[in-house]
């Protein structure tokens, strides 16, 4: 406890000043891959799907943190800056007002750190609505001043630079390690009564040419309309995995697992509907996720929606099986709970952790071979009403320095999974990634 007060002490410092404002057609600019593309530039802060979501730029407050409580003091201190903030919302929508993008380490006992971070400016598209919000610590707020940022803004975009030529390499094990990995990790399902173990590995991509970050999250908008396109700090990628959207009361998740590769295969719905829907494998898989979530969210929820067959989700790397669960949110005490609250009590879904979740976890610490940073952890957004977006950190990368990537894939293994397939499969989880940087067509 006494860290939490001693690190608000030491961050707050002044009162948070934020005005929203809002955006008119007139206002944005039109472009191809959608508006909220021209936002992106290389220091972009990134939430966007198709074209909804929120992009931000700059840096008026940030909060890092590591261990345990990592979520716990993230709230503390969410609630710290915004309980005093000064706040002029004249758009009242959730994503207004006081906006934090976040990014937050797999494990407990991570090196890496997690954040939050107050942007400067946000511009947000969502249902209808376009607004501009500006942050400021030490200054006043003004519509005029906003309005002049997000122009200068606009006007840095230099558009798509040209990508290098990459050379990759393995991470912390090489295929053949990781194989054995995999077969143990097999062998440990059947000896310690585990349901299922998810099992990633890292590689490194190196460029030739600097790395353009705003390029990148670029490519993977274009290309994967149908995940969330985020940028956090150093970590970029675009996930399919919603592991929690708050709004209203209501929270919504995905749930993925399952896989199959797109690459070679038939396009053909009947393809993929044989290898996932018929397989009894793939299907115990997503079985064990589905299960999980509703077991973690129940407690939460005066309502729950589940539904009883999943569905196929395509993507143009993989086809998934995936299932969309909703609840009404029941009050704890007299609150709600936030968006950051659910998520510290569903990650690490089996999705990315396994069944029984303890035991699961054990093993991958023990078989992994190295820290997975914010390589499946929560990230996404939260706003001061208790709403927010937390996807699952999948299919993407740490820009580790200008001309060095490290991409994180992993799949889930079961008793009858084959290593050399999970292998191919963490090829076609790295493809998203490797793509949008230019390492492969
Ligand atoms: C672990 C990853 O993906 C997860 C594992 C899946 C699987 O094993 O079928 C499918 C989707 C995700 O829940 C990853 O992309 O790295």
């Amino acid at each position: 406890m006494n860290t939490v007060i001693a690190r608000r002490a030491g961050t707050l410092g002044s009162v948070l000043r934020s005005l929203t404002v809002p955006l008119t057609d007139a206002d944005l600019p039109k472009s191809a891959d959608g508006t909220l593309s021209s936002f992106l530039v290389p220091e972009s802060l990134c939430w966007v799907r198709r074209d909804e979501g929120l992009v931000g730029l700059g840096n008026v407050s940030e909060f890092t943190v590591r261990g345990p409580e990592r979520f716990a003091e993230a709230q503390d201190w969410w609630a710290a800056r915004t309980a005093e903030a000064q706040v002029q919302d004249r758009v009242g929508v959730a994503g207004t007002g006081p906006v934090a993008f976040g990014s937050f380490a797999f494990s407990k006992l991570s090196g890496k750190d997690s954040r939050l971070i107050v942007p400067r400016l946000l511009v947000g598209l969502r249902e209808g609505n376009a607004w501009l919000t500006m942050n400021s610590l030490h200054d006043d707020v003004s519509e005029e001043q906003a309005r002049a940022e997000f122009a200068a803004w606009l006007a840095s975009n230099q558009g798509c630079k040209p990508k290098g030529s990459f050379e990759l390499s393995t991470g912390a094990l090489s295929e053949a390690e990781w194989m054995a990995v995999v077969a143990e990790g097999i062998k440990a399902i059947d000896e310690r009564s585990l349901e299922k173990v998810v099992l990633a590995r890292d590689i490194v991509a190196r460029s030739s040419a600097p790395i353009d970050r705003g390029t990148v999250l670029h490519a993977l908008l274009r290309r994967y309309r149908e995940c969330w396109t985020y940028g956090v700090g150093d970590f970029v990628g675009a996930t399919p995995e919603m592991l929690i959207k708050v709004e209203a009361g209501v929270a919504r998740a995905r749930v993925l697992a399952g896989t199959v590769d797109r690459a070679g295969a038939p396009d053909d719905p009947g393809y993929a509907a044989q290898m996932l829907l018929d397989s009894e494998k793939q299907r115990q898989e997503h079985e064990f996720a589905v299960r999980s979530l509703i077991r973690q969210l129940a407690p939460f929820a005066a309502d729950l929606h589940f539904p009883t067959e999943p569905f196929i989700l395509e993507l143009p790397n993989v086809w998934h099986l995936a299932s969309d669960v909703s609840a009404e949110l029941a009050a704890v005490g007299n609150h709600l709970p936030n968006s950051l609250a659910l998520v510290e009590a569903l990650h690490p879904t089996a999705a990315v952790c396994g069944t029984p979740r303890t035991e699961a976890g054990a093993l991958i610490r023990e078989l992994e071979n190295f820290d997975r940073g914010p390589y499946a952890g929560p990230v996404g957004w939260l706003d001061s009403a208790g709403n927010g977006e937390w996807g699952i950190g999948l299919r993407g990368a740490v820009l580790e320095n200008e001309f060095q990537a490290r991409l994180y894939a992993g799949c889930g293994i079961v008793g009858a999974s084959d290593p050399a397939a999970e292998l191919a499969e963490t090829w076609a989880k790295f493809r998203p990634m490797l793509q949008a940087l230019g390492a492969q067509e």
